[in-house]
């Protein structure tokens, strides 16, 4: 909608017939966005194969579950000039790979990048002021995704560093549903930024592990998508923390949401290679041993620090 509304000519390429005519009669999409008039600018399409004719850019907005078999559909019927942009905050399990590589694998002779940041959608399409980051290695590619979305309400800022973008993106995630928990369970203000500071600290020395630069995780789609997801009872995340919280399964916190919550995917895949890779996150681990292992929640929260480390902060920044 943002692009939409800056003039350019979008496909939205939809399964849902009923959905499709309901955009193309009445600019609403009901199911996600009832109360956003989008713009006229948008079209949406059954079929694939006219969705991507002559595309320029290519936006890819699914769950990390259905990344790599949408995309394997699609880059066969891309034209070659075609940019690829990933909106998807999640690790794929089988590979370990994030969406930018799982792009570049099924679409090697295309640009990649990746959007990511404080970007709760109904706010975005309410039009309130809000900002992402953009990372990728054609730079070129970057400044037209400035051009096609950027305006007064939406700024974009760019970083090359993809992996702490998308790792930012992808972590926070998990410690939503860390949020949504303890507020359920009546713990206070001082444990919830005690938690958003602890998963500042885990999610760098993860990134930092796998080659990101810590910096990163300072900006936009660390400490910036931390505070939103976490402080949000919009994020889908916080909302199944949240039941979880209130004694709900997780089956019945997701089908609560009725929309996606990648967390809980994203726990699974980084308790296991936090563990291989031995970098201690104490509060992956207590989300884990609660949601797989069934510990009681309360008990896990209220031990999970003794086990954190003492230091407060641990990538310093040497002497400027
Ligand atoms: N909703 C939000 O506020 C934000 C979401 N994201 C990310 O966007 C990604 C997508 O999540 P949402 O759009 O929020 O989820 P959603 O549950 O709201 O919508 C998912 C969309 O993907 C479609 N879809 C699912 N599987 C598909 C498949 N196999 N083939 C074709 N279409 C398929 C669904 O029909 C639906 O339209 C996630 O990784 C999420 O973290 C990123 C920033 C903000
Ligand atoms: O990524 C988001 C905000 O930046 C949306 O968060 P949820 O997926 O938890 O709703």
């Amino acid at each position: 909608n943002l692009a939409a509304l800056n003039g350019h000519e979008v496909r939205l390429w939809m399964r849902s017939e009923r959905q499709a005519k309901e955009i193309q009669s009445t600019n609403i999409n009901s199911r996600y966005l009832p109360k956003c008039p989008l713009s006229e600018n948008i079209q949406a399409h059954l079929d694939l194969n006219q969705a991507v004719q002559d595309c320029d850019h290519l936006f890819v907005a699914v769950p990390s579950k259905s990344v790599r078999q949408v995309v394997e559909v699609v880059s066969p019927l891309l034209p070659s000039k075609t940019k690829l942009l990933s909106l998807t905050k999640g690790i794929e399990p089988e590979s370990f790979f994030l969406m930018s590589q799982v792009l570049q694998q099924v679409a090697p002779n295309h640009s990649v990048a990746v959007i990511s940041g404080p970007n709760l959608a109904k706010e975005i399409a309410k039009g309130t002021i809000s900002a992402s980051v953009v990372a990728g290695k054609d730079l070129a590619q970057l400044e037209e995704i400035k051009q096609i979305i950027s305006s007064d309400e939406f700024k974009i800022y760019t970083n090359p560093d993809i992996l702490g973008v998308e790792f930012g993106g992808a972590l926070k995630n998990i410690y939503a549903i860390i949020s949504g928990m303890i507020a359920a369970l009546g713990f206070g203000e001082n444990s919830r930024a005690m938690v958003v500071t602890r998963a500042l600290a885990e999610m760098t020395r993860f990134a930092v592990k796998l080659g990101a630069n810590p910096m990163t995780l300072m900006g936009l789609a660390g400490i910036g998508d931390l505070v939103v997801t976490c402080g949000s009872a919009q994020s889908r995340n916080y909302q199944v923390g949240f039941s979880i919280g209130q004694g709900h399964t997780v089956a019945q916190a997701v089908s609560l949401t009725g929309e996606t919550a990648e967390g809980i995917n994203t726990l699974k895949v980084i308790q296991e290679e936090a563990k291989h890779l031995n970098v201690p996150m104490p509060l992956v681990q207590g989300l884990y041993d609660v949601i797989f292992e069934g510990r009681d929640a309360e008990d896990v929260m209220s031990n999970l620090m003794a086990t954190d480390r003492p230091e407060d902060v641990e990538f310093m920044v040497e002497s400027l």
